[in-house]
């Protein structure tokens, strides 16, 4: 892996401290997505890991998994499936309710969205504690799909989330960590 790419995408993301509350340091890709230069290496290395393995289908979830996941699928010339929030889907869809530090949400994809035959990468900006994830899998496998792993930008290994999903079965490639809450 190029070391240089990827100390340089590190260096455009920023931390913010105390968001969205104390204690928290918010790891913020926007100022990753203002510089063209990081956006493009960080799909382009996203696209060199996954160009030969077969995926037919990358997903995103709403909202910071569609601005890495639907250009990766451009890249690759496969389709990009949205994973929303509850109500956002307009055709008849699989849910999957995960829970939050306080309560619980729910993501959505359209039933008509995978087939059996389709091998799924899941793409996000930051693997936490692995909720987030692992419900959008259960979607998957709902469809009858098959998940072949789950790439994200930003790693916090101290949350736990990475064991979390590699328990589950789901290969996942980080292209930085970063430590802390
Ligand atoms: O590993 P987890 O503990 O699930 O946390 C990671 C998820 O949290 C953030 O999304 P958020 O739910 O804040 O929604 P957003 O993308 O709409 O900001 C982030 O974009 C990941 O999807
Ligand atoms: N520390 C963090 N920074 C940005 N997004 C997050 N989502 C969950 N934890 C986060």
């Amino acid at each position: 892996m190029p070391s240089q790419s990827l100390d340089y995408i590190k260096s455009t993301i920023k931390t913010i401290p105390n968001y969205p509350k104390e204690g928290i340091l918010f790891r913020d890709i926007t100022s990753l997505l203002e510089n063209p230069e990081a956006y493009q290496l960080t799909i382009d290395l996203f696209f060199e890991h996954y160009k030969n393995r077969g995926i037919t289908k990358i997903l995103g979830a709403e909202a910071r998994g569609f601005l890495f996941g639907a250009p990766l699928a451009l890249a690759l010339k496969i389709p990009f499936i949205p994973v929303r929030k509850p109500g956002k889907l307009p055709r008849e869809t699989f849910s999957e309710e995960y829970v939050l530090e306080y309560g619980t949400d729910k993501l959505e994809i359209h039933t008509d969205a995978l087939t059996p035959e389709d091998k799924v990468l899941i793409v996000d900006d930051l693997l936490a504690t692995g909720g987030t994830v692992v419900a959008t899998s259960n979607l998957v496998k709902k469809a009858g799909a098959e998940v072949v792993g789950a790439a994200f930008v930003i790693n916090l290994p101290d949350i736990g989330g990475l064991a979390r999903l590699e328990s589950e079965g789901i290969d996942c490639y980080c292209l930085t960590d970063f430590e802390g809450h």
